[in-house]
């Protein structure tokens, strides 16, 4: 089966920009929108203007209110945010054409279940085939046609080779792999390594306590991910390091900022005040700790990350914990 038409679940920037690519790709793409603002600013603009300011979306994208209106899409991109996959996946069932596959775009961990996100489609679409997109990806540079490449993970290779190939542009390469559990895993703990990053950059601790945190954050981002059945082969490509050294590296991630404000001195309320994007490390962080203990995982960075978030622990002395730990073998 061809792709002719993908269904685009939420218009923040990320599935703005999927949207975006899926239409370069020479997809019919439609893009369902909470925000009625968002409908009537492509509609009469061409443009996200709430979500994804400055990008020009292509002809073949048509923003839509309700969900009803993917009833008709061969491929779903379903790209809220991590908290509401559930509700938008629930919302969804009665439209979704049978056999169309669903790609899940959001990264996180689930609050108070401590499911991935396939489990949680799994759960709400126990029919539908389930593929999973992840890697190094700003949404605004992709949008604008700067270079990438993704993980496009599916059980179904021969499936997740075909939705590759129907979204592939020259300026975003998907490459195919089997291990979803290890694509989302790396997806959900990267956002709160990103906010370790960003208080240690923040706190002013250097190029070195950068590049230590990265290194010794993906040892734990892998331990968890292999705990959970993914493998770590996938953690070592674009899903996992990829995006992790992404993630940790630019102000331009949310994830990032939120860290850089609570390093230089912002509560956490400060940090999140006035943005209307989701930063997913922040509810991710206490589902990876708890999902983490549940595994008998040692994650001693996203323990800190979730200790100082939930006000348990200040930014020093989580600090001080993490350097007082007792020294061991590196492996
Ligand atoms: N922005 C990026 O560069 C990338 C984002 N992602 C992931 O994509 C997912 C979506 O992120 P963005 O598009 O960046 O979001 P965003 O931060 O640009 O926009 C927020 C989105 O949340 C939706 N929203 C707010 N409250 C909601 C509710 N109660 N129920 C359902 N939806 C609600 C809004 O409608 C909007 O679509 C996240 O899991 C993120 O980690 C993945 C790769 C890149
Ligand atoms: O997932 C992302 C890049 O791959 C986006 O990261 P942020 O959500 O931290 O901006």
């Amino acid at each position: 089966m061809n792709f002719n038409h993908a269904g685009v679940i939420g218009a923040g920037a990320w599935g703005t920009a999927l949207a975006q690519v899926a239409a370069r790709a020479g997809l019919q793409v439609t893009l369902q929108a909470r925000e009625p603002e968002v409908v009537a600013s492509i509609a009469a603009e061409r443009e996200n203007a709430m979500f994804l300011p400055g990008v020009k979306l292509e002809d073949a994208v048509t923003a839509a209110p309700g969900l009803d209106a993917l009833a008709s899409c061969d491929l779903i991109l379903a790209v809220p945010p991590a908290q509401h996959l559930r509700s938008a996946l629930m919302a969804l069932k009665p439209h979704l054409k049978a056999g169309a596959p669903v790609v899940l775009c959001s990264k996180g961990v689930e609050q108070g279940t401590l499911k991935l996100m396939s489990d949680v489609a799994f759960e709400v679409l126990p029919d539908a085939p389930i593929a999973v997109l992840s890697g190094p990806s700003f949404a605004g540079e992709v949008a604008r046609g700067l270079p990438t490449a993704v993980t496009l993970a599916c059980e179904d290779e021969d499936l997740g080779r075909r939705i590759g190939e129907a979204i592939a542009i020259p300026t975003f390469r998907p490459y195919w792999a089997a291990d979803v559990i290890g694509a989302e895993a790396g997806a959900a703990v990267k956002n709160v390594l990103a906010i370790a990053c960003g208080i240690s950059e923040g706190k002013g601790l250097g190029r070195s306590a950068h590049a230590a945190l990265i290194t010794r954050g993906f040892a734990e981002l892998t331990r968890l991910a292999v705990a959970l059945g993914g493998k770590a082969e996938t953690l070592a490509g674009l899903c996992g390091l990829g995006d992790l050294v992404l993630t940790c590296s630019s102000p331009q991630s949310r994830n990032m900022s939120v860290g850089l404000a609570l390093g230089g001195g912002q509560t956490l309320e400060q940090a999140l005040a006035g943005k209307v994007s989701v930063a997913e490390g922040v509810a991710s962080a206490p589902a990876v700790r708890a999902l983490a203990r549940s595994l008998g995982v040692e994650t001693p960075i996203c323990e800190a990350v979730a200790a100082i978030l939930a006000g348990e622990v200040d930014v020093d002395s989580a600090i001080l914990g993490l350097l007082s730990r007792p020294l061991k073998a590196e492996a």
